[in-house]
């Protein structure tokens, strides 16, 4: 089986250096050949772009924009009365995707508007969400770029998030019917939300895009204490022979170098592809 693709989530990973094009030059120092970034946004996509590429780095993931932050936005897909806003950071998201040769893009679907009950709104937010995926499906294709969505635990990190299953996604992606939607797998909210993982896993992956890893509940690197045994998860994902991007999305408990020790570790055993594999 082919070693897994890692790649940096320049959100997460080196906290202690400010600024993103920083990070860029970190992660590609310590042997990354990917990252991805929630959004990139603040700096001109041309510069990160540059910055990218002289670091030797791909950049595999990027997210539509979270909305208004300060209302408690966390992503506009299935937000009611925000289909306009969705459309205008879809396009936002498309430009840095296009400027990073960027292919996939995590369509954020949001969360239930404060005050909103989520079982009396869920229908609606449906609706919406369906109506924004099928609209960005079409412009993504156009591109041929490749839309995400993913489930966020509604146990801990995100209650009033809308999409918070695999099962809940995959049944939305099924509505859709586009092939150029798939499906997001952080295993770090799949544990926390279901449990199931070697079940889940092999039910889902033929739908999914892209995988994001962090041990629970610290959401710390994977040899960090808690739950889950990565080990098994990473030879379950090599035997499954899921050959995308398996996204570092984890807080580092210490200095991030000396944190990608297990990476070092997991290269050490079983290679690294090549970069451009
Ligand atoms: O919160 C997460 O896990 C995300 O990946 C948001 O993009």
């Amino acid at each position: 089986m082919a070693p897994l693709r890692f790649s940096a989530n320049l959100s997460w990973l080196f906290p202690e250096l400010s600024g993103l094009p920083a990070r860029l030059r970190a992660a590609g120092s310590f042997g990354f050949e990917a990252t991805e970034v929630a959004w990139p946004y603040a700096e001109p996509p041309e510069a990160l772009a540059r910055v990218a590429r002289e670091a030797g780095l791909r950049v595999v993931l990027i997210n539509t924009p979270p909305g208004d932050q300060e209302k408690g936005e966390m992503g506009l897909g299935a937000v009611p009365g925000r289909q306009a806003a969705f459309r205008e950071g879809l396009e936002q998201a498309v430009r840095y995707a296009k400027a990073l040769g960027c292919p996939r893009i995590h369509l954020m679907a949001g969360r239930v508007p404060q005050g909103g009950d989520r079982a009396a709104m869920r229908g609606e937010m449906e609706t919406v969400f369906l109506e924004n995926l099928r609209h960005a499906a079409g412009v993504l294709a156009q591109e041929n770029l490749v839309g995400l969505l993913e489930p966020i635990n509604t146990r801990v990190t995100d209650p009033q998030y809308f999409l918070d299953t695999p099962q809940q996604a995959a049944a939305i992606l099924q509505k859709v019917g586009r092939p150029n939607l798939q499906l997001q797998m952080d295993i770090f909210h799949w544990q926390i939300m279901d449990g199931n993982l070697t079940g889940n896993i092999q039910e889902f992956l033929p739908i999914v895009g892209h995988v994001q890893v962090a041990q629970v509940p610290g959401r710390g690197e994977p040899s960090s204490p808690g739950e889950l045994n990565f080990s098994y998860l990473f030879q379950l994902l090599e035997d499954e022979g899921y050959r995308g991007f398996v996204g570092c999305e984890y807080k580092p408990q210490g200095d991030t170098v000396e944190g990608l020790s297990w990476l070092r570790s997991y290269w050490d055993r079983r290679g690294r592809p090549q970069a451009g594999q």
